[in-house]
């Protein structure tokens, strides 16, 4: 479909996200506007749009850092610990002291405890997400001293490991060398083959009408949400841009009155 609207994959499955007029912002500035629409269960959504469109701030809505101002997300009754969140890499605090293995383990935190302790069942699924990255031999190495493509391998291990039904991931690709992304999309893919949803902030056109069947283009409000081909369409890519080039601070919105 060309126009927003929502994303109906097929009659079987459910909606894992539903967004009811939803409009996001900060101390009343909305920066997503009137968001309608809803996300099934197992879809690979890429999230498009100019600097400053409010895709992060979608994502942090859905994971609940943001309250919205108006309408609301329904995430189909997921438990939090059943939604993962990658944010954009600089956002993650390299100067921590803390080595792969154990950044990777994080990602059973949130099901095992902070003080559940680590079996033996736990060690091998550490070990298996950390060669599922091509990490071997880096366990002991501080995050500090890694490059950014191993990082970001270390942060997708770690994901690996909370086996969420709901993964939101904002440009989990700038700036990595094209081996990493190839590595990296594999991952990708085993999730959207898990029937996992998989929400992608991307700014890479090509990347996204190669990987991700469905798109959708933000510029505040939705511009076009449907199969990739039709949302990134040449005439609502000018739309959208045109819009990132209007907005100066504050969109207009009722509820920023
Ligand atoms: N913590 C914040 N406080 C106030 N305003 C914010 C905050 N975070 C984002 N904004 C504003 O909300 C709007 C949307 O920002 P957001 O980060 O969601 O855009 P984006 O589409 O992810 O952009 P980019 O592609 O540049 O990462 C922008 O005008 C931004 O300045």
């Amino acid at each position: 479909m060309n126009s927003a609207g929502p994303i109906m994959t097929g009659n079987s499955l459910s909606p894992q996200l539903r967004f009811r007029d939803l409009t996001l912002g900060y101390e009343r500035h909305p920066a997503v506007h009137h968001l309608d629409g809803s996300v099934e269960e197992g879809a690979l959504l890429a999230i498009c749009g100019p600097n400053g469109a409010g895709k992060s701030t979608l994502m942090r809505g859905i994971i609940g850092q943001l309250r919205p101002l108006a309408g609301a997300i329904e995430r189909g009754g997921l438990d939090p610990r059943d939604i993962a969140y990658l944010p954009q890499g600089a956002q993650v605090d390299r100067s921590f002291p803390i080595s792969v293995y154990d950044m990777v383990a994080m990602g059973l935190w949130r099901r095992s405890g902070l003080f559940g302790g680590i079996g033996r069942t736990d060690r091998t699924a550490i070990a298996e997400a950390i060669a599922a990255v091509g990490l071997q031999g880096f366990e002991t190495r501080p995050i500090g001293t890694l490059s950014g493509g191993q990082m970001q391998r270390t942060l997708f291990a770690r994901l690996l490991l909370q086996n969420a039904r709901l993964i939101l991931l904002d440009e989990p690709f700038t700036a990595l060398d094209a081996k990493t992304v190839s590595d990296l999309l594999d991952l990708v893919r085993r999730w959207h083959g898990e029937k996992r949803t998989v929400l992608a902030v991307l700014h890479d056109f090509d990347l996204v009408r190669t990987h991700f069947p469905q798109t959708l283009l933000l510029a505040r409000s939705a511009i076009a949400w449907g199969p990739t081909a039709e949302a990134l369409a040449p005439e609502n890519l000018l739309k959208a841009r045109r819009m990132g080039e209007a907005w100066g601070g504050d969109e207009p919105c009722e509820v920023a009155a």
